[in-house]
């Protein structure tokens, strides 16, 4: 019998404890722009993880049990760490994992190696990409195909968080032929706020608002209005 929590224990635990450090962020009158140019209300801070011991053990044992779950035990060579976010959870996922690590630049140095990879990647290797987060997930093309040139073989990403409402990740994810792992999701996060009365309803509302139809959301608030 397998001793691993299960998915949903582990996807309202990590929500709780995201919650709880205070990494989830709502503000309906001014906007988070994201990276891809998404307008939103919410916004994930896993960077804030690393500051609180207990909540980061927590949240790197539901990895490792995720990764077992759903990748395999024998399935992977090495754990790489998109910069910047990615690069800490990635050397947590690698130790507990007992295997090398590598780090992925967003763009080569500039001079001298000129590395876009930093850490030893060998022709072959297996490597999971580790990052924090995944909104539309279109960043991750960057960091695979990097890896890839570097010969790799990548067919899977963990993130402790995906948003979980762009229909667009799963068609970028299926794009570069990976998939996508993640501990939750907004709807996890919506869920454990609403039981636990976090929030004010009229908050929870406008984030609701937001989940069932981002793209309108954006595109009504000064953020991107398509793919
Ligand atoms: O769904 P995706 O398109 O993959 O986007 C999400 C990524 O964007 C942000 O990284 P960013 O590059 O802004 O910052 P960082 O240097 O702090 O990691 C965020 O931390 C995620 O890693
Ligand atoms: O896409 C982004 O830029 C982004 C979204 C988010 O919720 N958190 C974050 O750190 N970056």
């Amino acid at each position: 019998m397998s001793t691993l929590p299960d998915q949903a224990t582990i996807a309202a635990t990590a929500a709780k404890i995201l919650l709880e450090i205070k990494a989830l962020h709502f503000n309906a009158e001014t906007p988070f722009i994201f990276t891809s140019g998404w307008a939103s209300p919410v916004y994930t801070d896993c960077r804030r993880i690393v500051s609180f011991p207990r909540a980061r053990k927590a949240l790197m044992d539901f990895a490792v049990a995720t990764i077992e779950r759903e990748i395999g035990y024998e399935a992977i060579d090495a754990v790489a760490g998109g910069e910047t976010a990615g690069i800490p959870f990635a050397a947590w996922i690698a130790d507990r994992l007992e295997l090398p690590m590598q780090y992925v630049r967003k763009k080569p140095k500039g001079f001298g190696r000129n590395a876009q990879i930093e850490g030893l990647l060998t022709e072959g290797q297996r490597v999971l990409l580790v990052e924090d987060l995944a909104t539309d997930g279109k960043s991750k093309e960057n960091f695979v195909t990097a890896l890839r040139n570097g010969g790799a073989q990548v067919t899977d990403t963990f993130v402790i968080f995906h948003y979980g409402i762009f229909p667009q990740s799963k068609v970028n994810m299926d794009a570069i032929g990976v998939r996508l792992h993640a501990l939750c999701t907004w709807w996890d996060v919506l869920k454990v706020a609403r039981d636990n009365r976090y929030f004010d309803e009229n908050t929870l509302s406008e984030v609701e608002k937001f989940l069932n139809d981002p793209v309108g959301w954006s595109s009504a608030h000064g953020g991107k209005s398509s793919m």
